[in-house]
């Protein structure tokens, strides 16, 4: 029986050194589930609220715990999810923060999934899952709000669109940012790295361009099957006094819809997130009408995960891919909507982690689950390759 017996909360460290929310949850018949919240640094203006890990844990302890305990069954992840949008009574969890709510929520799933003796990602997409992997985004090089004096786009992404599996895709990405590291050292740029584990270069994003270009086509020579690259630009974090600020000077919004549609046609980008601010659909759907038949054009900040500015974004032809964070909305029944909602109308899926992650494998699980086009999620820090090696897994049964 998957009714839940006892939910415990903790404050842990994410990679970031912050203290995030982990949540423990029991089942009468002893299943058991834990998960941790991640957390942005480049976070979207309309994203649910985080609250100190402390206060979201306190509030989650007196509101939400007391209805979940004895009462909800965590087979049943619309109750559950119900119960914590019940005990938190905003639409933005603000109460008891949405680091409480998606720990909890992630941990019933879970929960639900051991009791039932299945892997989460089938307990969460059912029999028919299991068999198509997405493509790995790894971020290789990057700056922007993840590291200090690097540079101004925030990620730049291995694509390895054309490899045979998962497994191998996620190695593709390893050997780019290790040829990236070699391009450095041969140039003597010395490199530290950024909150994601990509490389964090003091050099600007022309230089970049060209350096993640010949490592991208490098490795592709090596393995033998196609890599791409593609972009997350934040560009919400650039855009100031009505203009994208960059460190060379600043563009409006007609020269910065011309400066990506340039991008994609030089480099044949495979992905570009966030490449103008969050609130100008009106710009975002000038340019996906201009390359949105060559590229990705994806809404992270734009969409935050959020039923109701993705159907907005899709009623203005905004994008044609979405970013899915769970601690954007704050459940996994709201992130499942939003899936459904995207994929209803032809958008691609990029399930995603968080700059600031902890261990926590839920995404690897809940893209396998959703038939997910793509999973962003580093490529070789401890907390990323957490998320890759749990995909590498669940890929050979062994989960
Ligand atoms: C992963 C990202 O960064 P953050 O978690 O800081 O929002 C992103 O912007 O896509
Ligand atoms: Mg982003």
């Amino acid at each position: 029986m998957t009714r839940i017996s006892s939910v415990s909360l903790r404050r842990v460290l994410d990679s970031r050194g912050n203290a995030t929310v982990e949540a423990d949850v029991l089942t009468d018949s002893g299943g058991f589930g834990r998960a941790a919240a991640p957390s942005g640094a480049s976070t979207g203006e309309y994203e649910a609220i985080e609250l100190p890990a402390q206060e979201a844990i306190a509030n989650a302890r007196e509101h939400a715990v007391p209805r979940l305990v004895d009462t909800v069954y965590a087979g049943d992840q619309r109750a559950v999810d119900n119960a914590l949008r019940a005990a938190d009574g905003t639409d933005n969890f603000s109460e008891i923060g949405a680091n409480s709510a998606v720990a909890i929520s992630m941990a019933a799933a879970k929960a639900g999934a051991d009791t039932l003796g299945a892997p989460l990602y089938q307990h969460l997409g059912g029999a028919f899952r299991g068999d198509n992997f997405p493509i790995p985004l790894g971020n290789v090089v990057g700056g922007g709000e993840h590291a200090k004096d690097a540079t101004d786009i925030q990620e730049f992404l291995s694509a390895p669109v054309g490899a045979p599996s998962v497994e191998e895709a996620v190695f593709a990405n390893a050997a780019v940012h290790a040829a990236i590291g070699d391009i450095f050292d041969e140039r003597e740029i010395g490199a530290g790295k950024g909150d994601e584990g990509a490389w964090a270069p003091p050099i600007d994003d022309e230089e970049a361009f060209e350096i993640v270009d010949e490592a991208v086509s490098q490795v592709a020579d090596e393995v033998g099957f196609e890599i791409k690259f593609g972009l997350d630009m934040a560009a919400a974090e650039m855009y100031e006094d009505g203009a994208y600020q960059y460190s060379d000077g600043e563009k409006s919004t007609d020269e910065q819809i011309e400066y990506v549609a340039d991008l994609v046609e030089e480099y044949d980008l495979a992905y570009v997130e966030d490449p103008l601010d969050e609130n100008d659909y009106e710009a975002f759907a000038e340019l996906t009408e201009q390359v949105g038949d060559q590229t990705l054009i994806c809404g992270d900040d734009l969409f935050v995960t959020n039923v109701s500015r993705l159907q907005d974004g899709i009623d203005a032809g905004a994008a044609n891919s979405i970013l899915i964070k769970p601690n954007q909305i704050g459940s996994l029944s709201d992130t499942f909507d939003a899936i459904e909602l995207a994929v209803k109308h032809g958008y691609k899926t990029i399930i995603s982690h968080r700059s600031g992650e902890t261990e926590d494998t839920t995404i690897a699980h809940l893209a396998v689950a959703t038939d997910a086009d793509y999973i962003k999620t580093g490529t070789v820090a401890g907390e990323r390759t957490a998320k890759l090696n749990e995909l590498i897994r669940i890929a050979d049964d062994a989960v």
